[in-house]
């Protein structure tokens, strides 16, 4: 049992920076006291994702945004970091508050070991009061391993977390029916039960010059948290007190409603962290079965495999080649492939061979 309600706190580097695009220590100060006056009220434990090191550290360097090279922008990156570290350390440090780093790639999620490692880490520092501020670790993070965007990032934090609430601050208060930048005389959503493919298209790309997807990426990390159980508010940081509203439920942004029955943490892992090393295709039967009831994979529910897989790896299971979801297999492909060739030959199997447990098993499409 959870003795706090966890908060993941994202905010966007729209928001942490002035007109002039430096880092803004006013404004870091006002979420900073907001999030201590929680801590202190200890109902709440909160995790701060925190964007701007690019953002902090063009500036700094007097480059220019809009013709830097990604080697540049990791340089920033570098430079950046420390200078945002060096100034929430000071703000929160000034209400005896400690604040820990957490800088992350998308290989620290997909490696089952190192996501227990990010998770045990963090709750140690959530129980010792200390709070966590992460960020992607943009000066490593090549394409294939990166998050690319701090929502994303967010919402796995969220997930990691078991957060109860999410909040993605920025520089508009909700998800508009269009682009309000666009479009003048677009609405607010204030509440959302279910992430539609029509909710999704009203979501368009990032409004300011250092902010990176816009309501896109916000979209999809809400969808990826409400899966997992956890509220998710989107909302500006210009809102007076607005994460202590939040906390006291008070209806500001859009809310995205978490799932009435979300997934267990291993399931979201399992859908949200590792690429999968291979596929194993099943029958009709077999995931009419995996669907409507909690039920395991068995050798006979297999049509065929694909890729060179050990036992333990994470696969993708499919419908005639359609995408039902993944799971953890307990046959190498080399294996599966002779039992497949042992059944067409006609040997009857008498003993149920389980190819992945129920426990294993995430459905993405369809749900379970
Ligand atoms: N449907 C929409 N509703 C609200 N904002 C939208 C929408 N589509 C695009 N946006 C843009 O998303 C921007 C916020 O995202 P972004 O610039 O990435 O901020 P941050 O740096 O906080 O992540 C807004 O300024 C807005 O212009
Ligand atoms: N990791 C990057 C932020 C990337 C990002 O998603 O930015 P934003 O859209 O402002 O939240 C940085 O610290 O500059």
């Amino acid at each position: 049992m959870k003795s706090h309600r966890r908060m993941v706190v994202k905010v966007g580097s729209s928001s942490l920076v002035d007109d002039a695009g430096r880092l803004s220590v006013e404004k870091l100060r006002r979420i900073v006291h907001q999030i201590v006056e929680l801590q202190q009220s200890r109902q709440w434990q909160v995790v701060l994702v925190s964007s701007g090191s690019i953002a902090a550290g063009v500036s700094h360097l007097g480059w220019r945004r809009a013709s830097i090279t990604l080697p540049e922008k990791q340089a920033a990156a570098a430079v950046g970091q420390t200078l945002l570290m060096e100034t929430y350390q000071h703000l929160f440090n000034e209400c005896s508050l400690a604040v820990g780093q957490v800088l992350l790639t998308r290989a620290d999620i997909e490696d089952r070991k190192r996501f227990v490692h990010i998770r045990n880490t963090m709750l140690t520092l959530m129980r010792n009061g200390i709070i966590p501020i992460v960020n992607e670790n943009d000066t490593v993070a090549v394409e294939e391993i990166r998050f690319g965007d701090n929502d994303t990032l967010a919402s796995l934090t969220a997930l990691v977390t078991e957060a109860d609430k999410l909040v993605l601050l920025t520089d508009i208060d909700g998800l508009y029916t269009a682009d309000p930048r666009a479009r003048p005389d677009a609405a607010r959503i204030s509440d959302v039960w279910e992430i539609t493919e029509d909710i999704e298209r009203l979501a368009g790309g990032a409004g300011s010059s250092v902010g990176t997807g816009g309501m896109q990426t916000k979209v999809a990390a809400a969808k990826i948290a409400v899966q997992a159980g956890t509220d998710v508010i989107v909302t500006s940081s210009r809102i007076d007190q607005v994460l202590l509203q939040i906390a006291a439920d008070t209806a500001v942004g859009t809310v995205f409603h978490a799932r009435p029955e979300p997934w267990r943490l291993r399931q979201s892992w399992l859908a949200h962290g590792p690429h999968p090393e291979g596929v194993i295709d099943i029958d009709d039967g077999a995931a009419h079965a995996l669907r409507t009831r909690p039920s395991s994979l068995l050798l006979p529910g297999v049509v065929w495999v694909e890729g060179d897989f050990q036992e333990g790896a994470v696969v993708e299971l499919t419908v005639r080649g359609h995408v039902l979801g993944k799971g953890i297999t307990n046959f190498s492909a080399r294996d599966l492939q002779m039992l497949l060739e042992r059944r067409q030959q006609g040997e009857r199997f008498y003993n149920l061979h389980e190819v992945i447990h129920r426990n294993d098993l995430v459905l993405i499409e369809g749900g379970r």
